[in-house]
């Protein structure tokens, strides 16, 4: 396992009476893609700002490498940023560009040309030294963006939603080109979105986060399979999520019917979230089915069909690769390792009355 190489201990930001972050802990190491991923207004933008040195917390600290950097001006920082608005200075070249923090820091030319060759090689854009931002294309300009920032030898890139500004097929080719780059400088990145395909696709740890708080870290396959709430359920791909009881171990209640399942540890009838994912649900024949219903709609998604069924007066979501007309009596069949149960989030929780029988 690389070390740990920031740690951020019991942040805690607010403007005005908005508590952006509370009492925020987590650690990022050496050469991780860890993306922080959450709803518009989570503040995972002022969580980077904060690592960036634009923002300083309230509360706690930012520990870098071993030091305290808390109060130490972003340019005196070893992480760079790259904004979703590419903010290249359109009057200069692209050379100009790539070199302005170089000169400012008064490297000799000749070091900032090598840097500058060897950062258009990185991002796939060699030769284009003379031509000015406006003639490039918007992911054209964002591979100069990040060229901008390789050319100061970070050891974290910071990058804030870079390719929400690009259209689907651009900017999953980005995707795959920013995995490339960051592999090739065997650094860490921190990259923020509220696009949760592009951090499943892109990560190796996802931090979710929700109205400041972190709701889950883990890998994306942890994130997608074992949801530890509703809320990462319900905000990573599709999802049934039912209010259900906790009958036994191993035994969940969801719409009125026991379903087998795997987990233990609950109690007896208590109240929980029961998550199931659309493509684990299996539709038989009414009779071999846990419980039974009625196909209501049918959408064509190119890999699977999407389908609802109405069963004990609750929609269930249904993803398969078999399609069963509107209209169709089927059983519903869940495998007991395809059901999560969660426990209800606190509040709901307190105010739950566990329903002995
Ligand atoms: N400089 C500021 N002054 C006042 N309020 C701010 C400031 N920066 C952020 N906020 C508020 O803090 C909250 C979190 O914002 P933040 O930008 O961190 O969220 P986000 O998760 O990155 O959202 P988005 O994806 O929309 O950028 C929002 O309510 C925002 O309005």
């Amino acid at each position: 396992m690389p070390n740990k190489l920031i740690d951020i201990i019991d942040v805690s930001k607010s403007f005005g009476d908005n508590l952006v972050l509370d009492e925020l802990n987590l650690y990022i190491r050496e050469n991780e893609f860890l993306t922080l991923l959450g709803p518009s207004g989570c503040g995972k933008t002022t969580l980077l700002r904060i690592l960036g040195g634009f923002e300083t917390p309230d509360k706690g600290k930012v520990i870098f490498d071993g030091k305290d950097i808390t109060s130490i001006a972003p340019n005196k920082r070893q992480l760079n940023t790259v904004f979703q608005k590419y903010a290249l200075f359109t009057h200069m070249t692209i050379a100009e560009n790539i070199a302005f923090g170089l000169k400012i820091k008064n490297k000799p030319q000749s070091y900032i040309n090598d840097k500058i060759r060897y950062a258009l090689k990185l991002v796939n854009l060699e030769g284009f030294e003379e031509r000015l931002p406006d003639s490039l294309s918007g992911g054209q300009q964002q591979r100069i963006a990040i060229a901008r920032a390789i050319v100061n030898e970070p050891k974290v890139l910071l990058l804030d939603e870079p390719l929400g500004a690009l259209d689907l097929k651009l900017r999953q080719d980005m995707q795959y080109e920013l995995i490339r780059l960051k592999n090739e400088l065997g650094i860490t990145f921190i990259y923020v979105t509220h696009d949760q395909e592009e951090a499943l696709t892109m990560s190796d740890t996802i931090v979710v986060m929700n109205q400041g708080y972190i709701q889950q870290i883990g890998t994306p396959e942890d994130i997608y399979n074992e949801p530890e709430n509703a809320f990462v359920a319900d905000f990573i791909g599709d999802s049934n999520i039912f209010d259900a009881i906790m009958v036994e171990d191993k035994l969940v209640k969801i719409v009125g019917v026991n379903f087998p399942c795997v987990d233990t540890g609950f109690g007896r009838n208590k109240p929980v979230d029961a998550v199931i994912r659309p493509e684990d649900i299996d539709l038989v024949k009414p009779e071999e089915g846990t419980l039974q219903g009625i196909v209501t709609h049918v959408i064509f998604k190119g890999v699977h069909y999407e389908m609802e069924v109405t069963a004990n007066n609750y929609e269930w979501l249904v993803h398969s690769t078999d399609m069963f007309p509107v209209g169709t009596e089927v059983g519903i069949h869940v495998d007991p390792f395809d059901i999560q149960i969660m426990k209800k989030p606190e509040s709901e929780d307190e105010e739950a009355v566990s329903v002995e029988e």
